[in-house]
């Protein structure tokens, strides 16, 4: 089949490129023309693991192109797939703009009938809208169909090429053997539905994912007090088949351009129709709370911060990505930038885009995570990635100004931390290691 993908973002461009690898032709087209000059070089605008090599492979056996113009590419293809961003409006609603923009683009290019795929996630209600402004400035026939996506960023090419499920949402059945076929060779599971159902299924999809985890980041922080420990308890509960061991991880809170942004959403779809979701706004509640308790932590061991050096381990909301959108680092390093203390931070990938959005004289850039505890008072460790795992803690201790490492994704066991001498802070879990002598030794700096 001929497919135009619109946006080379997250979602755009790992569908494009997992759709030719399925066989198919694509076009994938971008406004930015920045981003379509460097995938034409091959070079992908994001970091996601194993992109460039499906890139690569598929401008090679010439199943896929990159373009900056929209409405060549729609005249060119059969198959529309919408994949631009819907971001947060202040009062949490999603923008509709980008979407706007590009079906009024769309509609101008048609020169005969086209099928209409929205990836993007969408309001309920909005595919129709999406269609009443398609009728506006065309004659031609057309069919929209609803397709949320569910990958995650950082696997996000394994999730496409095996999905647990592809929703599809539409109105005339006779396109289902169509999306059956567009899909075919990821999954058997296809679930055919009907057009607002589908849009609904992703933010009830996010939702669920989103207070699970503020559900066992509260049972962490109960777990704290009453002496036990959350891993503990999570492993324990995610054996009950019904419960699921996935998305029970404790730690700082999600992060990330779509947790906080559709559970929002959410909330505001359900305000529109005089409904509140209190569960949900509690689970936002919750999460922005979480990532505090660094803060905390960070006060308990070290009293005032002023003065003090802490290290960052990770800015990115989460391993295996570039992305920084609403990540928990944000709000924690702006926060001791507030509290006087000098901060250096380390992130494998994400750095560049932090320093783009975030930059402050109180702040050091550092190249290693060796480097970012080196003379530090504290570590907090923000982001679980890999390499952060092997660290030699033996070493970090020796390397540290104060030894205190605060853990925001229960990293580390008891027995890497045992015997290093590091007073350790993790979530839901015992603390380890002693606080004597560091409260004088602070005292005596200030
Ligand atoms: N990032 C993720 O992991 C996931 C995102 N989603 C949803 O998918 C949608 C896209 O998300 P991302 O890929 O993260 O967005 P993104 O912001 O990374 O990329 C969107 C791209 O669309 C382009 N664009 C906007 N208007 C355009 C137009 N008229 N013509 C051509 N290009 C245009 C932008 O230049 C940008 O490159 C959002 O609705 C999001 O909620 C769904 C599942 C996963
Ligand atoms: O709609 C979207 O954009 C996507 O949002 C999430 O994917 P993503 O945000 O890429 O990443 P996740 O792996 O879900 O992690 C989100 C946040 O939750 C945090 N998290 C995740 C799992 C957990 O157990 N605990 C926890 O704190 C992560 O650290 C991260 O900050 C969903 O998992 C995807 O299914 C969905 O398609």
């Amino acid at each position: 089949m001929k497919l135009t993908v619109i946006g080379t973002g997250y979602v755009g461009l790992v569908s494009g490129v997992c759709f030719a690898l399925g066989g198919h032709h694509v076009i994938c087209v971008d406004k930015d023309e920045e981003k379509i000059k460097k995938l034409k070089q091959m070079e992908s605008p994001i970091y996601e693991p194993g992109i460039e090599e499906l890139i690569e492979l598929n401008l090679r056996e010439e199943r896929l192109s990159f373009s900056a113009d929209l409405q060549a590419s729609v005249r060119r293809s059969d198959i529309i797939i919408l994949a631009v961003g819907t971001p947060s409006l202040p009062n949490g609603e999603a923008d509709l703009t980008y979407i706007e923009g590009a079906a009024a683009e769309i509609a101008k290019a048609m020169e005969g009938h086209k099928i209409i795929m929205t990836k993007s996630t969408v309001p309920v209600g909005t595919n129709e809208k999406i269609s009443q402004m398609i009728s506006k400035y065309t004659q031609h026939s057309f069919d929209i169909v609803s397709a949320p996506e569910f990958l995650r960023e950082g696997s996000a090419i394994r999730d496409t090429l095996h999905p647990d499920r592809i929703i599809i949402g539409l109105d005339n059945p006779e396109l289902e053997p169509t999306m059956r076929e567009l899909h075919k060779g990821f999954t058997e599971n296809v679930f055919v539905t009907d057009i607002r159902s589908a849009e609904m299924i992703k933010y009830a999809s996010n939702a669920f994912l989103a207070t699970k985890i503020s559900f066992i980041n509260e049972i962490a922080n109960i777990c704290e007090k009453v002496g036990a420990d959350v891993t503990e308890v999570a492993q324990g509960m995610g054996m009950d088949q019904r419960i699921g061991s996935s998305f029970l991880q404790a730690g700082i809170g999600y992060g990330g351009s779509c947790f906080p942004k559709d559970t929002n959403a959410l909330i505001q779809i359900a305000g529109n129709v005089d409904y509140e979701f209190k569960l949900l706004k509690s689970v936002v509640e919750v999460n922005k709370g979480q990532r505090f308790m660094i803060i905390s932590k960070l006060h308990e061991s070290l009293g005032s911060l002023r003065g003090s050096t802490i290290g960052i381990w990770g800015l990115a909301f989460k391993p295996n990505t570039d992305d920084v959108r609403e990540a928990p680092a944000r709000e924690i390093v702006e926060a001791l930038v507030a509290e006087g203390a000098t901060v250096k931070l380390y992130d494998p990938i994400a750095a560049t885009n932090f320093r783009q959005q975030y930059d402050h004289p109180q702040l050091r850039w550092c190249n290693l995570p060796e480097e970012a505890a080196e003379g530090s008072d504290a570590v907090c460790l923000l982001t679980d990635w890999s390499l952060l795992k092997d660290i030699d803690l033996h070493q970090l201790a020796k390397s540290m100004r104060n030894g205190v490492l605060i853990d925001g994704r229960n990293v580390y066991s008891k027995e890497q931390i045992e015997g290093t001498g590091l007073v350790y802070h993790s979530v839901g879990r015992p603390q380890m290691g002693g606080l004597s002598g560091y409260s004088a030794s602070v005292a005596g700096a200030v």
